[in-house]
């Protein structure tokens, strides 16, 4: 099969390589002039200095990405994601299926990506939408480390038609669900308990604070997850409590990391200074926010992050804050 990747940075790069391996044509499309020339003359991953296929194709021009193929793999930040489909859907003359493959949700709309995609293109332009998630540091794929990812999508057979594309036999086993809406939701949502997890460790509060902020953290993805309208269950598989386990506690994790740098008293402003990498947790963190007041959710650990790095509340503060909430019940509700 023939694939576009829109965004050649850490996961972009890292996929072109998976559906190499797998035997499919791949052109990755990037703005960054350098690493398209790094893929391109060097054969080498931008951001990892690893080797990538030879036959790994990158391009500045979205036209020439978009003529390419019908399946657009969509690797950009979320913050960019609304203007870049704009952009696309003025550009594109035939119907395209869209994978989405970042993980947020979109401050003031409170929208998930499938629902700007929807928002975005228009209707005879789009064939089909499904997203890709789960626990996958991008370091450890480009690595060919095992990993489990699930697919999701209204369309059954377009979920079953990206299982087969995006699995190997060594290294890459996808799943597939019908819950879009809760696999959506529980990559945007564990960034943001992953940003907290980061302060607590920056912190030195240890691990039994670490274990019980990813524990109640997990409680927090189902209510998001339900408020939405996808299902508990899939809060509980790879693409919540999974995903949640490999970013919040790991040197991997741009989101774990940039949270120990709060936790060690940094600003963001000075850890976006010292990184070129995305962090979705923070955008996730005003966008749940703004959706718990919106819909009334409880979701205290998100409160805390929001107060610190929004309101710049002290961390101690929020942690009193936490701790000083009525005594309940463990049960979720
Ligand atoms: N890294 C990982 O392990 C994983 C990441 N993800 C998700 O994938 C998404 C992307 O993350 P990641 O690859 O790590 O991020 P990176 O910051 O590594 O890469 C993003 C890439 O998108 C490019 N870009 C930015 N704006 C545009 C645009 N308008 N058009 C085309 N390209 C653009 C960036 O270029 P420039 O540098 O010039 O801005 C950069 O090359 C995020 O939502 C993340 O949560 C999901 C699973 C794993
Ligand atoms: O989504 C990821 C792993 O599944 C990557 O997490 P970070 O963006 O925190 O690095």
């Amino acid at each position: 099969m023939k694939l576009s990747i829109i965004g050649g940075g850490a996961w972009g790069a890292t996929l072109g390589q998976l559906l190499v391996d797998n035997g499919h044509d791949v052109i990755i499309y990037d703005i960054n002039e350098q690493f398209v020339q790094t893929i391109n003359e060097k054969h080498i991953h931008p951001f990892f200095d690893l080797p990538l296929p030879q036959t790994l194709f990158a391009t500045k021009s979205l036209s020439e990405a978009l003529a390419f193929s019908d399946y657009l793999v969509l690797a950009v930040p979320t913050k960019v994601m609304r203007g870049l489909l704009n952009t696309i859907n003025n550009s594109i003359t035939t119907p395209k299926f869209f994978i989405n493959v970042s993980k947020g949700i979109e401050p003031d709309t409170s929208k998930r990506v499938s629902e700007i995609v929807e928002e975005v293109i228009r209707p005879e332009y789009m064939a089909g939408f499904a997203v890709l998630t789960g626990p996958s540091h991008a370091e450890e794929v480009i690595r060919r480390k095992l990993t489990l990812l699930t697919v999701a999508s209204k369309k059954e057979s377009l979920a079953k038609t990206l299982q087969t594309v995006f699995s190997n036999d060594t290294y890459m086993r996808v799943y597939t669900s019908d819950d879009l809406i809760g696999c959506e939701v529980g990559g945007a949502v564990k960034n943001a308990i992953a940003v907290v997890s980061g302060m607590a460790t920056g912190l030195d509060m240890g691990e039994n604070a670490r274990a019980a902020l990813i524990t109640r953290g997990i409680v927090e993805i189902v209510r998001v997850v339900e408020a939405y309208g996808g299902k508990r269950e899939t809060a509980f598989g790879l693409t919540g409590v999974g995903d949640l386990i490999v970013t919040a506690s790991s040197e991997n994790s741009r989101n774990f990391k940039a949270g120990k740098q709060i936790g060690a008293g940094k600003t963001m402003a000075q850890i976006y200074a010292e990184e070129r990498q995305t962090i979705e947790g923070v955008r996730a963190i005003e966008a749940l926010h703004q959706l718990a007041l919106k819909k009334g959710l409880s979701l205290p650990i998100i409160e805390v992050a929001y107060h610190v790095i929004f309101e710049e509340m002290p961390l101690t503060e929020a942690i009193t804050k936490l701790l000083t909430r009525t005594l309940k019940s463990e049960k979720i509700d």
